[in-house]
């Protein structure tokens, strides 16, 4: 029987496997933001060990940081104190670290990729729920808790139970205007929210073939809110051709080398998958979210669901609950919903063609009064790339400006947040209970819709603009 792709990754990085006890595997890549690492160096200091490999480690300064001026005075004791340890513990153990105000710094998820250092066929771990975005590489990527970054960092290994196999093959191709992210929230609305439990699910098929490696990476970061322990898509010609030239990935002759090896990265035809789903691309629509999970999604021409309409009594006490935080009536056009702000940015949409498709929206057309915008590039080099294209002028011209990297309104960690009751279309990935601020309102969107809609003031997609 042949192999699929994650039991690829699997053997090629057991260290040990034995009887009754978990698999110990080998570690390519792992990736440190300051948010919950304090502990795991804490714990290795106690033991007086060191990190077993610092240069397969790389830190980043992602989720506390200011991005309306990155070195200004940080305001809470808990960015001061976690920034503060991040760089201190980086240094002590000799692990390169892109704190605040280096050109290279940016959230974990979109500067792995961007720098190379996600290659097809590695492990990839980093304390971070969203590392499944590097599975569009063909890599095996997840996130790990406190204990296991102190286990990676002295060991490079870690003791793992195997995963279960999922398929979601998505046939078709995608219709004009919708993306990536509609893709994703509609895979998670047929599945649920615990629908690839247990497993890494590998997305394949023709429209995934069609995606970007930007759009593939969407796909995978939101992976995990399908309860997923990680998401792959195996590489091909736009994985070889995205890499090629990147700042850790070698060049000429040991390119064409490392290009044969990273092709033996795939399903083999009679692989087995514990379970698997079919997708029709072509029935997708550009999605909004009206609840509190990411499951909670309907077509942007759609309306608000009646709870009654959900024959689960866990689904029916869910939508009952998440409409009355949203403050949405059943059959609300989606279209009808009024917003007060709008979050373009984070590792699911932070990156250069999302930026890209917000200023073709934006091309001569002004963001709505009173509508509050926060564009924040995942990494300071996109902000940097954005600004070589001339993007940043066109979101300045709208009535937005472009901020400096990081997780930002996407977890609220910082000083951007939505204050109670305001209502968002956000880019980013989850839609829960005071996700974006105390009491703030998240509708899950593309950032082509969260552009549009910031033009309008209500959720709207680029083509009800160029019907008006
Ligand atoms: C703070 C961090 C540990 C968390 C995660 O694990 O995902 C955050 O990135 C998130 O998206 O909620
Ligand atoms: S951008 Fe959001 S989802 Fe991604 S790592 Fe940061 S907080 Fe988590």
């Amino acid at each position: 029987m042949g192999h699929t792709l994650a039991e690829k990754i699997w053997n090629s990085h057991l260290v040990r496997s034995a009887e009754g006890e978990p698999d110990l595997i080998y570690i390519d890549l792992h990736l440190l933001h300051e948010a919950n690492t304090p502990p795991a160096f804490a714990g290795l200091r106690a033991a007086g060990r060191t990190v077993r490999r610092p240069e397969l480690t790389l830190g980043t300064v992602d989720h506390n940081n200011p991005t309306d001026d990155e070195l200004r005075d940080l305001s809470s004791a808990t960015a001061i104190r976690q920034i503060d340890h991040m760089q201190r513990n980086c240094q002590d153990f000799d692990v390169e670290l892109y704190t605040l105000g280096d050109p290279l710094r940016g959230i974990a998820h979109v500067i792995g990729p961007e720098l190379g250092l996600t290659q097809p066929g590695m492990t990839v771990v980093c304390c971070d729920s969203h590392t499944s975005t590097h599975g569009a590489f063909g890599a095996l990527a997840f996130g790990i808790g406190t204990s296991q970054v102190e286990h990676v960092l002295a060991t490079q290994t870690l003791p793992m139970t195997p995963m279960k196999n999922m398929r979601v093959v998505v046939d078709g191709m995608l219709p004009a205007g919708t993306t990536a992210k509609d893709l994703i929230l509609a895979i998670i609305a047929q599945i649920g929210t615990a629908g690839g439990q247990g497993h890494v699910i590998e997305y394949q098929g023709e429209a995934i073939r069609a995606l970007s490696m930007e759009g593939r990476m969407t796909v995978c970061n939101m992976t995990i809110e399908a309860g997923a322990r990680a998401g792959l898509i195996a590489p091909d010609e736009v994985t070889v051709e995205y890499l090629r030239g990147r700042p850790h990935v070698p060049s000429g002759a040991v390119f064409d080398e490392e290009v044969d090896y990273w092709r033996t990265f795939y399903s083999d035809d009679d692989a087995e998958f514990d379970k698997e789903v079919h997708i029709d691309a072509a029935a997708i629509a550009p999605r909004v979210s009206w609840g509190t999970n990411p499951a909670q999604s309907v077509p942007l021409d759609g309306v608000v669901p009646a709870p009654h309409s959900f024959l689960d009594p866990v689904a029916r006490a869910a939508a009952e609950r998440a409409l009355t935080y949203m403050d949405l009536a059943p059959g609300t056009a989606m279209r009808a919903i009024e917003i007060d702000a709008v979050f373009i940015g984070s590792c699911t949409n932070g990156r250069i063609e999302d930026l890209r498709e917000v200023a073709a929206v934006w091309q001569g057309r002004r963001i709505a009064p009173g509508i509050e915008v926060l564009v924040v590039p995942g990494s300071e080099t996109v902000r940097a790339q954005a600004v070589a294209e001339g993007l940043d002028e066109i979101f300045t011209a709208a009535g937005a400006s472009l901020r400096s990297s990081g997780c930002s309104m996407c977890v609220a960690l910082n000083d951007d947040r939505l204050r109670p009751g305001q209502r968002a279309a956000s880019t980013n990935n989850r839609n829960f209970e005071g996700r974006q601020g105390r009491g703030a309102r998240t509708h899950l969107v593309s950032p082509a819709v969260a552009a549009a809609s910031a033009v309008t003031g209500r959720l709207t997609s680029p083509t009800d603009l160029e019907e008006r």
